[in-house]
Order: C-alpha cells, then structure tokens, then sequence
C-alpha cells in the first residue's frame, strides 16, 4: 500500500476516531442488552436460484465525490425495502463518504431489513458500537487488517451474534478471508488505488468459493447485465450503492434489479 493511498488515509481518521471511542467501549456492550437480537443478514443474501441485492446508502465517495447529497438516509432505505433489497448497507463514515452513525439509527428506525455497517472496522469499540445502533452485520476489510486484527474482529462479531462481510479485492486477500473462516465473502471490484471497478474479478474468482460460503460481488454493478453475468458466475448477492443512489427513482430502479435477479436460471443450480 502506497503511503498517499486513500485508504491510509481513511485508516488514519479510523484510528483517531477509535482514540476518541475507546472509553465508551462498555458502554455499546452495556446498550446492546437493549437492543433487538440481530436478524440473519447472510442468511437474507442466500436464496438457491435468485441473486440477492444488498443496497447500499451512500452520499458521496472518495472515487465518484458527490453522489446524492443531502440524501435522507431512511427515506432511501424505506425505497429500497419498497423496491425489493434482501439487506441494506449504511455508511457510517462522515469524512469521506458523507454518513454516520446517525444514518445507521435512522434507517434501523426506518425499515426491518437486516442491515450492514459499512465502515472501515479496525477496534473492537467500532463492532459494539455496531450492534449497540442495532446493525446486523459488520464489514471487515482483509487490506487494512493485520491476520491477529481480523481473527479477533471476526470472532467478536460473531460473539455478538452479528454475521461479518470478509471482503478481499485479490485472490491472496480472499484465501485469506477463508483461513480466516469468512462465511460471508465479498470481492470488492473496485481498485482502491486507481478506483477502476471491473466486474470480471468477482466473476474470475467465483470458483475459489466453497458452496458453503455466501458470497457478494461489490461495486461498480450498474446494469441488468451485469446482473447476468454475476449470476451466471454463481454469487448470491450482489452490493449497489452509488448507481442506485443517483436515480431520481431510487424504488423502480432498485426494482429493476431485484426482478432481473429473479430471472429463471439466474444462478446456476
Ligand atoms: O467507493 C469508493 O470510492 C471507495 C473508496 C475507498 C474505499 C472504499 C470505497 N468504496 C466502498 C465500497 O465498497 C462501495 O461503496 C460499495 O462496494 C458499493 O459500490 P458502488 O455500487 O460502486 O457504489
């Protein structure tokens, strides 16, 4: 990883927000008593012949800037229920993405779909935070973890009764995503240094994939075709954020997705 990369510098702002979190650690533990037992989101992204759609909300990018901003997270999550998403993906970081946690209380309070915090989780305060806003599920980056960071992550999640998203962007990051024991695997398409997203990556790894294991392509997914050919490659789920978000129709076009995804034959049995 280059030292200007991005994601240095998102990890940068991660590691100061978690000196400033840290103390209120057993605080998110003492709150998640109070909150609701997490639905199944892996289970929401697995069906045996249909692709599921993890929608994603999401105001701004480092890699596209502004994409709908001053989006109502909860009335963008309430159009996506409308329109037929298995799961929903918030993100919480405000820097650079233009969220927070107070997008992840909003829309828990909005919809009952099992939700994702989409986040850049390196401390264990991140994951009760977490569950303690109600999420069902955490994102943990195999990148920007050290192997002992994402096993014990990946544990605690797991303790919380939340599933964890192991995503992976090359074939060594996945095998180590499934040494890790992921169950839940995401291929995130896009390049994090160029920010080019190809779809064929998810495709080409498709069959290092254990059936066992459920698995999400990510980004850069725009079209019913696209949803062709990551369906024909056998994944279960597939992760849109910015080309949704950028529909004046946020509900028909998340719509149109979820119909093709349910294509006979969409998946190979
Ligand atoms: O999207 C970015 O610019 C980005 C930059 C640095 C780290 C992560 C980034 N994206 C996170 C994602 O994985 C996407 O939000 C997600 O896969 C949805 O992608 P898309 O449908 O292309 O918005």
């Amino acid at each position: 990883m280059s030292s200007t990369s991005i994601l240095d510098r998102i990890v940068a702002t991660k590691r100061d927000e978690v000196k400033a979190a840290s103390g209120r650690l057993a605080e998110y533990r003492d709150m998640t008593r109070q909150v609701p037992a997490p639905r199944g989101f892996a289970a929401a992204l697995t069906h045996p012949s249909h692709v599921r759609l993890l929608a994603e909300v999401k105001r701004r990018s480092p890699s596209a800037g502004d994409i709908r901003p001053g989006a109502d997270p909860a009335a963008i999550a309430r159009d996506y229920a409308a329109g037929g998403a298995a799961a929903l993906s918030v993100l919480t970081d405000r820097d650079y993405f233009g969220g927070g946690m107070d997008a992840l209380h909003a829309v828990r309070a909005a919809v009952d779909l099992p939700l994702i915090r989409k986040d850049f989780v390196i401390h264990p305060v991140q994951v009760w935070e977490a569950r303690a806003a109600g999420a069902d599920a955490v994102l943990l980056i195999v990148r920007i973890l050290d192997p002992s960071q994402l096993a014990e992550l990946h544990a605690l999640i797991r303790e919380t009764g939340m599933d964890a998203l192991v995503e992976a962007h090359t074939e060594a990051e996945l095998e180590v995503a499934l040494a890790a024991g992921a169950t839940l695997v995401g291929v995130n398409n896009r390049d994090l240094d160029t920010f080019a997203t190809d779809l064929e990556l998810s495709i080409r790894l498709a069959p290092r994939l254990p059936e066992s294991v459920t698995y999400v392509a990510e980004s850069g997914i725009r079209t019913a075709a696209d949803v062709d050919r990551l369906g024909a490659a056998g994944v279960n789920a597939i992760l849109v954020g910015e080309s949704l978000m950028r529909q004046p129709d946020v509900r028909a076009a998340a719509a149109a997705l979820v119909e093709r995804s349910r294509a006979p034959g969409m998946r190979p049995a």
